[in-house]
């Protein structure tokens, strides 16, 4: 812009679920091997006002408890960024939360991704996608998902990314409602992987607690060793039993299948079509528990 004004946007932040989730070992440092789906969906979100200013640095507003302002998801970003491109432009933000966190939703995550986006498309010299995943990857484990924010599996501690946009398709759920549950439980995703070390259960779907009938369809054509399940399951129900609950819930209203997202403590469910999960979303009456249905 020539006329003085410095630019503003207004960045409308979608989160994610993982269709499934499976812990398939743990590394020398404790890190721990996944293989899952990510799947972005629109709501719930956060906003992210920018503006571009004289000087340099990020200066960043939130109101949410339990952000500090001075160091989140966001300034890691920003200083990263910094870091390696040079691009150092003044920037002032305010961060609006709507996504849940300790909910499995990957809100701190997307916020990091969003914002190393917006900073790529001004800076000079952008940084080539690979450096920029590298980057997200430093950041936290969802970050590089949120990069491309198409449906992605995933490996690694998540950030071997293979785009799947056949997946869908591939596991009979193309044209499915999806309704997500946001209850008021929070679940650290540290404490879930510490938890589930201690459960250290051998992954078999039996034992995973997700059985249900969409567990009968492979995900993908290629091999039908990858089931919908969670392996953060059972040591999370077992702390959070009314999360335990809530899944049951959603199959006894319809759902072919009923699985939490990430460490939690999110849930949903898949029905047979949009329709039909948004009635359910909408007649969904548990106190302390938001209600959101989206069409796959
Ligand atoms: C549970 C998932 O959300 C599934 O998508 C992710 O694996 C977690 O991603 P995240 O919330 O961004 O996690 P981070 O903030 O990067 O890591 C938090 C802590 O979780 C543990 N962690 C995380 C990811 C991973 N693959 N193995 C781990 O053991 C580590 O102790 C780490 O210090
Ligand atoms: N931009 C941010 N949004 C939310 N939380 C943030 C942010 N930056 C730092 N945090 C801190 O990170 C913690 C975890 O946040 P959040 O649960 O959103 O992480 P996530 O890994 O992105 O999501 P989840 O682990 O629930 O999938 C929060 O409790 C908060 O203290």
């Amino acid at each position: 812009m020539d006329d003085g004004t410095m630019e503003t946007a207004a960045l409308r932040i979608g989160c994610k679920v993982n269709l499934t989730l499976r812990i398939t070992g743990v590394r020398p440092n404790g890190w721990h091997e996944l293989d899952t789906v990510f799947l972005p969906l629109a709501e719930p979100s956060d906003t992210l006002r920018l503006a571009l200013r004289p000087g340099g640095g990020l200066a960043l507003h939130c109101a949410e408890p339990g952000i500090d302002p001075e160091n989140n998801t966001l300034t890691k970003a920003y200083r990263l960024f910094a870091e390696a491109s040079g691009f150092r432009p003044g920037v002032e933000a305010v961060l609006e939360k709507g996504i849940p966190h300790g909910a499995g939703l990957g809100g701190g995550s997307a916020d990091a991704a969003a914002l190393l986006g917006w900073l790529n498309a001004r800076a000079p010299e952008p940084l080539p996608l690979p450096e920029l995943v590298g980057l997200a990857a430093r950041i936290g484990a969802d970050v590089p998902f949120f990069l491309y924010n198409v449906p992605c599996r995933a490996s690694g501690i998540g950030e071997r990314l293979v785009p799947c946009p056949e997946w869908l398709d591939a596991a009979g759920v193309a044209g499915a409602g999806l309704v997500l549950l946001c209850p008021r439980e929070r679940v650290s995703t540290p404490w879930a992987y510490a938890a589930w070390d201690e459960w250290n259960r051998p992954l078999t779907e039996a034992r995973n607690g997700a059985i249900n009938r969409a567990s009968q369809k492979p995900l993908d054509g290629a091999s039908s060793i990858h089931w919908l399940e969670n392996s953060f399951e059972p040591p999370v129900f077992e702390a959070f039993p009314r999360l335990r609950r809530l899944r049951e819930q959603l199959l006894r209203q319809g759902a072919f299948a009923a699985v939490m997202s990430g460490s939690g403590s999110s849930l949903f469910g898949l029905f047979r079509d949009a329709g039909t999960a948004f009635r359910v979303a909408e007649g969904f009456r548990e106190k302390d528990v938001a209600a959101y249905s989206h069409a796959l």
